[in-house]
């Protein structure tokens, strides 16, 4: 039990930004909250981060008052350090895809595509491609191996955090949680260990790992005396913010595109479609994750010249289907499907579709399908989604809510717009603080439905055309 009002912050550490908040432990009321951005790059020096964590700390006017604090973070970031626990290089982020052949060689090492997709997906639930860390340090082994030799402890974004929070430099004191270790590629969710065996494999030697800290338990302390949490990644700290339970799918766009849900059964996919992580509640995490999120929006209002709400409001002047133009979002190469090399296209352009609404709608469509398939490959695993929880920045848009009822085929609730992420890893610092065997309960109200009529012709024009692209020239 906690008594009386105490406060805790949860951290969103994203890939665009950091953002705290500060709530009531009990209620789980906003109290507080601030934000500061993040550099642009797939390759980013943690230093950056704590800045901004500083910078997004002041705007929310300190923690000093706050009993608790965990950290959520963007997935599968390497960070190394050395033994002195300095970092060796800026961090690859997961959405940076020089690490793409290497992920092609671990895959063949065990057996190729099938049977090494098998292979991975049994040891560790995951198939490796790009953004996965154990990549990302074969990548390091092969191309600068003098900053592999240098590395003696190899963690992720929220750990690194958690421990500069600790104000520990000893890497002995790293921790991480089960939902970010599942997605390292040597961290089985299933079997709750770490597979040395394969990051000796990926990376020709050992360095140190983050201790694995149980759900709710306590990881350390803060040198302001607060007590951290275990942290997560970002989308299990969402979906803990969000209460996610049985029947719902959490459909993120950020930065990222991501399809998610809570599961009691460890998922494997030997296709790589579903990774199988794990959640923050001690459950696991079946999730699709796309390289082009609310990007592709931005990237589509900036061709158009306007800003999100005017790109919103073309393309709900556009019919269904945008006339048959239909836009292929893989802007930023892909991880799902994974064709790391591809570019964008767009399909179907004829004098008639050659308008800015049409152009409009296409992008939200694109988007919308590219998660469309990933819903589709998460209810492969056994999944029976009522519901998707539309959350990330592009939730915004009152067309991305709109098409995303007409393209996912189930209903779509949107909840009031907030910090999700960070919510999460603040509620995971309640329970960290309460020491109870579950999160404590907090309510939320102000969610709106969207519904559409089932018509699947928008998916199939989709369909054709994402089997046509071009891929990037170097
Ligand atoms: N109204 C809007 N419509 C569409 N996209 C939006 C809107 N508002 C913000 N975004 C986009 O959402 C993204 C940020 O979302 P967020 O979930 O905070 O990302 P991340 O957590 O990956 O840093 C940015 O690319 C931003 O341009
Ligand atoms: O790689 C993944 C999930 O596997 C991404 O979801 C990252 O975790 C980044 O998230 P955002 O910054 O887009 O929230």
């Amino acid at each position: 039990m906690i008594d009386g009002p105490r406060l805790v912050a949860g951290i969103d550490s994203s890939t665009q930004s950091c953002k705290v908040v500060v709530r009531d432990a009990r209620t789980g009321a906003l109290v507080r909250q601030g934000r500061a951005r993040h550099p642009d790059g797939t390759e980013v020096d943690p230093e950056h981060w704590w800045t901004a964590l500083q910078e997004a700390i002041a705007e929310a006017g300190g923690l000093d008052d706050v009993a608790a604090i965990s950290v959520g973070g963007q997935q599968h970031g390497m960070v190394c350090l050395d033994e002195d626990g300095a970092v060796v290089r800026p961090a690859l982020l997961w959405n940076d895809t020089r690490s793409a052949g290497a992920a092609r060689d671990l895959v063949d090492e065990l057996g190729g595509p099938d049977a090494g997709g098998r292979a991975w997906a049994d040891a560790v639930g995951v198939v490796p491609v790009a953004s996965f860390t154990i990549t990302k340090l074969r990548w390091l082994a092969e191309h600068e191996p003098e900053h592999a030799r240098r590395t003696a402890a190899v963690c992720l974004p929220h750990d690194w955090l958690t421990w500069r929070l600790s104000g520990s430099t000893d890497v002995a004191d790293l921790t991480t949680d089960r939902s970010d270790a599942s997605g390292t590629g040597y961290w089985s969710a299933a079997t709750g260990s770490y597979r040395p065996d394969l990051l000796e494999r990926a990376f020709g030697a050992v360095p140190h790992l983050p201790r694995v800290v149980a759900p709710g338990a306590v990881a350390a302390t803060a040198a302001t005396g607060a007590v951290l949490g275990a942290g997560a990644g970002d989308n299990a700290a969402a979906a803990l913010g969000l209460g996610a339970g049985e029947g719902d799918v959490v459909v993120s766009i950020g930065t990222s595109g991501v399809v998610t849900a809570v599961t009691d059964v460890a998922p494997s996919d030997p296709t790589g479609s579903v990774a199988g992580f794990a959640d923050a509640t001690g459950l696991y995490l079946p999730l699709v994750a796309t390289l082009n999120g609310a990007r592709v929006l931005d990237a589509a209002a900036r061709l158009l010249d306007v800003d999100h709400d005017t790109l919103s409001a073309l393309a709900l002047e556009a019919p269904r289907g945008a006339g048959g133009l239909v836009l292929v979002p893989y802007l930023e190469g892909e991880r799902t499907p994974n064709r790391p090399d591809a570019t964008g296209s767009l399909h179907g352009l004829t004098l008639a579709t050659a308008t800015r609404p049409a152009l409009a709608r296409a992008a939200i469509e694109g988007l919308l399908c590219s998660l469309a398939d990933g819903l589709d490959a998460v209810v492969a695993t056994g999944v029976e989604p009522a519901r998707a929880l539309l959350v990330g920045g592009a939730a915004a848009s009152e067309a991305v809510r709109t098409v995303a009822a007409e393209v996912l085929g189930i209903p779509v609730d949107v909840p009031p717009p907030g910090e999700y992420v960070a919510d999460g890893a603040a509620r995971q610092a309640a329970w960290a603080l309460s020491g109870a065997d579950a999160p404590p309960a907090w309510e939320r109200e102000g969610t709106s439905r969207h519904v559409a009529e089932p018509d699947d012709t928008v998916r199939r024009r989709y369909a054709e055309g994402r089997e046509q692209h071009l891929d990037r020239t170097t």
